[in-house]
Formats: structure tokens, C-alpha cells, sequence
């Protein structure tokens, strides 16, 4: 797992201690921040390492196969059960199931697990023997559980009983310069699929990423870069590229009209700075404020000059100077 940010130090210890110990899990977070490889990484720090870790996803399967999936069945058990099928509870003997999206899990189905986790034993569908099984447990979700035990829609009794060790996975904008680190290292991961024109990311574009909400996480920033790097017709990536000059923008996910405001506030002065390759003179000028007034509102939305150089030319026009002025933004910590 990649990230050298506090908050994902933190996580990686919380894996080294609930891996020591051999106990439910549950792994929260949001979608595509990294759950079935904290959850990997979990097995791979516990004393099971050896044996098998499988993975099932609760909320891709219909309700009538999962229980199959999940506890095996009979030949004859129902009508296209051909043959005896194995369960891939009984499959993970000794090892580990990480049970993705466990809030997905129908509530019969609920009753099933419920009782497996108590008795470690299992029974195959149209199966009269009880089995015994030793399997831990990681469930991983990312709705609010407790809620939808609230709601009527999880078992209370089974949230307690995975609810036993927690962890939490950061969401990719918490990761401040993880964000940049993860970057590069698709970027060096697809690089045989890259155009042949494509060397890297320009500090405009890496300076937008930070700034970017990603809701979708790593998996959006992979999906992001490997397009990047085959669509761009610039020796380094821009945001354009990244499709995010305007994403920036979007104040969809704000919770207040306050949030909202800022977001778009926030949005409407980085795309000035992009647009100008980051030019102080040229932004607070499109903008109609002065650069005393611009360099308010970057201090607000926590933007703040650093470093310098870039492939785009770049110079103060007031000072004349050529030297490159603002060309790195970034979240101040
Ligand atoms: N720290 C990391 N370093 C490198 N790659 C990562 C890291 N975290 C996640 N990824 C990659 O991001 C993608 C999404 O990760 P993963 O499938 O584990 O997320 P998830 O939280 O389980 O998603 P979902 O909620 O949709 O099931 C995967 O391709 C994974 O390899």
C-alpha cells in the first residue's frame, strides 16, 4: 500500500495490531479508498498469512446465489444444482474472508452469517451436516452501519459481532501529499501504455489534484491518470487532461449553501490560476481584484505559493521579472 501521510501511518499500524489479533474486523470507508487491500494486508500481518484469503462482494450477488456462494450446496439441492458446490466460507478454511460491502448482505442471509460467526460451523444449502470451519472474518463497508441498524436494515446482534475491531481507511483528499506519491506511482505503473510523448505530471496538474475532492478515490485518480497518460498531447500531463479544470469547480458535494459558496469560490480562482499558468497579475485581473485581494482568497482557501517551474512559461508582468512567480499550490497542512 502506498502513502507516507500521517493519517495512512496510522492506519497501516492499526493493520499491524488488529492483524496480531485473531478477531472480527470491520473496515470502513469510503468507496475505492483502499478497504480490500487494508484488508489483504491485515491477513498478510496475522497469523494466518499462509492460508487462503478470499474476497466476496455482498452487493453483486442476487440473493438467491449468495447463500450458495457463501455456505456451498448439495448435488439436488435446487433445481441446476448439478453437482455439490463447495462455499467459499469452507473454501477459506483456516484463512481469512474479507466480505465486502457486508451492509448489502439480505437480512436472511444476515441470520446465516450470524450464526456461523457464533458456532464456526457451516451447513451447505439442502446439506443435513453441520461443518466446522475456522475462518476470520474482515467485513468492510461503506454506508453507515449503525444507521442502518437503526433503519431495520442490518441485524443488530451481527453488527456487534463484526463491530469487534474497527479500522478506518482515509479518503483519498485526506492524504495530502499521498495524493501526488500515488500519482506517480500509476503514472510509473501504466507508463507502457502511455503516448509516447507523455513524460509526467505538470505542477498545475499536481497542484489541482490536491485541491480536488475525489470521491471515487484511488480508483478515480487511476482511472484519471491512465487516461491522462494516453489522451494528453503535452509532454506533461495538464488538470485538462486529468479532466478536472472544471471538476474543481463543482460544488455538487457541499452539505451547506456556505459550503457550497466556498467550493465554487474556491473552483472560480483556481480555474483563473490555471488558466493563467498561475500568473497573480493575469488571474486577479480576470477576475476584477486586485493581487493583494487574490492573495486573500488564496490564504482562505488555503493555497499558498511554493516552489516554482513548470513547462509553462510564466512571469510577473508588474515586476517584469522572468523568473517563474506562483506556480505550486497546495493545501497548507
Ligand atoms: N494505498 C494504496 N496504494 C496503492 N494502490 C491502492 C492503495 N489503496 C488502494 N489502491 C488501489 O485502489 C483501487 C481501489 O482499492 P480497493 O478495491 O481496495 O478499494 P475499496 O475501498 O475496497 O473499494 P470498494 O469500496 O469500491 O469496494 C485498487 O486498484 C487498489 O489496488
Amino acid at each position: 500500500m502506498v502513502g507516507e501521510s500521517p493519517v495512512i501511518k496510522t492506519l497501516f499500524r492499526s493493520i499491524q495490531k488488529v492483524g496480531a489479533v485473531d478477531a472480527p474486523v470491520l473496515i470502513q470507508g469510503e468507496s475505492g479508498t483502499g478497504k480490500e487491500l487494508a484488508a489483504k494486508a491485515i491477513h498478510r500481518a496475522s497469523a494466518r498469512s499462509k492460508s487462503p484469503f478470499n474476497a466476496i462482494n455482498c452487493g453483486a450477488l442476487p440473493s438467491n446465489l449468495i447463500q450458495s456462494e457463501l455456505f456451498g450446496h448439495e448435488k439436488g439441492s435446487f433445481t441446476g444444482a448439478s453437482q455439490r458446490k463447495i462455499g467459499i466460507i469452507e473454501n477459506t478454511d483456516g484463512g481469512t474472508l474479507f466480505l465486502d460491502e457486508i451492509g448489502d448482505l439480505p437480512l436472511d442471509m444476515q441470520v446465516n452469517l450470524l450464526r456461523f460467526l457464533e458456532n464456526h460451523t457451516i451447513q451447505r444449502v439442502g446439506g443435513l451436516k453441520e461443518i466446522e470451519v475456522d475462518v476470520r472474518v474482515l467485513a468492510a463497508t461503506h454506508v453507515d452501519l449503525e444507521k442502518a441498524v437503526n433503519e431495520g436494515k442490518f441485524r443488530e446482534d451481527l453488527f456487534h459481532r463484526l463491530n469487534v475491531l474497527q479500522i478506518r481507511v482515509p479518503a483519498l483528499r485526506e492524504r495530502g501529499d499521498d495524493i501526488a506519491t500515488l500519482a506517480h506511482y500509476f503514472f510509473n505503473k501504466f507508463s507502457m501504455e502511455k503516448s509516447s510523448i507523455v513524460n509526467g505530471f505538470s505542477k498545475d496538474s499536481l497542484s489541482v489534484m490536491q485541491l480536488y475532492e475525489w470521491p471515487g478515490n484511488i480508483r478515480e485518480l487511476i482511472n484519471r491518470v491512465r487516461r491522462a497518460m494516453v489522451m494528453s498531447e503535452h509532454p506533461l500531463i495538464r488538470p485538462s487532461d486529468l479532466g478536472l479544470e472544471r471538476r474543481v469547480l463543482d460544488s455538487r458535494y457541499a452539505s451547506s449553501l456556505e459550503e457550497a459558496r466556498d467550493l465554487a469560490e474556491r473552483g472560480v480562482v483556481m480555474a483563473s490560476l490555471t488558466r493563467h499558468s498561475f500568473n497573480i497579475l493575469h488571474a486577479a485581473r480576470e477576475l476584477g481584484v486586485s493581487r493583494v485581494t487574490l492573495y486573500r482568497l488564496m490564504e482562505k482557501h488555503k493555497i499558498h505559493r511554493e516552489g516554482q517551474g513548470d513547462d509553462i512559461a510564466n512571469h510577473d508582468e508588474q515586476t517584469g521579472s522572468k523568473e517563474p512567480n506562483v506556480l505550486n499550490f497546495k493545501r497548507v497542512k
